[in-house]
């Protein structure tokens, strides 16, 4: 096994007869932001919520910070921090509830909620019930949660879906920060701006494999291609291939 604080080895992933993941070998070291991108049904959802052990793999292995799953479910699930890519909120609960909530869960405290709700700019609006929350601030309570337990490894399901242009620049700075403190970041965009902004590396799928991957540099040195965007609409043509 390497040293890299993420290490997908072999994984192939079958649902319902058909092979969503095939052969995928991934490593992410420590503090580095990694951005998948990859159209409609490449498998991007998929991979992160097996690293993120909700779904396990047919086939291969997974390690994070050199532990599997199996191996210690608990610890397992205290090294990451997981932003789902949506999710149905109690509707009756404030943000500083739902928060408290999840907060306790990880027995973490009432103040830690509030903090964190304050870093995603909620301080305010957090005593107002969810069902009165945009999509946006809807993501930033469900950043806010994932970021709640200061986890080594954030895995984030298109985390700037729905953000404004105020809070997508506020939450590149705050991922930036998590890197710099030593946390590893996983996130799925079909934003690639966001992702040539920000990431070290891209990696993109195609039907359940990976291909093409490196820093935007990198990828538009190969390509040949000014934006990553042409490269990728070059490359997948209409997005959404698998069948
Ligand atoms: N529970 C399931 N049952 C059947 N098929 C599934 C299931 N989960 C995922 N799939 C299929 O697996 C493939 C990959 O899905 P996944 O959600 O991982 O893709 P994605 O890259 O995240 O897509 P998107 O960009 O649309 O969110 C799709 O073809 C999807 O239909």
């Amino acid at each position: 096994m390497s040293d890299s604080f993420v290490h997908m080895k072999n994984v192939h992933k079958i649902i319902k007869d058909q092979t969503i993941i095939q052969d995928l070998n991934l490593q992410v070291t420590r503090g580095q932001i990694l951005a998948l991108c990859g159209g409609n049904g490449a498998g991007k959802s998929t991979i992160l919520r097996m690293i993120a052990g909700i779904l396990q793999p047919s086939q291969g292995e997974i390690w994070v910070d050199g532990l599997r799953w199996m191996d210690n479910r608990k610890r397992y699930a205290e090294l990451i921090g997981y932003m789902p890519d949506d999710y149905h909120f109690n509707q009756g609960l404030t943000a500083q509830e739902t928060m408290t909530f999840w907060a306790k869960l990880r027995g973490l405290t009432k103040a830690r909620a509030v903090e964190v709700l304050a870093e995603v700019g909620l301080e305010k609006t957090g005593t107002k019930p969810v069902s009165s929350f945009s999509k946006g601030m809807r993501q930033r309570i469900l950043f806010a949660q994932a970021l709640l337990a200061r986890p080594a490894l954030l895995v984030m399901d298109e985390p700037t879906n729905g953000l404004d242009p105020y809070w997508m620049e506020s939450f590149i700075q705050l991922i930036n920060k998590a890197a710099a403190d030593g946390q590893t970041i996983l996130f799925s965009t079909h934003q690639l701006q966001i992702a040539e902004v920000f990431a070290h590396r891209i990696v993109f799928l195609r039907d359940g494999a990976v291909s093409l991957e490196g820093t935007g540099e990198e990828l538009r040195g190969q390509l040949g291609s000014a934006r990553l965007q042409d490269a990728f609409a070059e490359l997948f043509g209409i997005i959404g291939t698998r069948k």
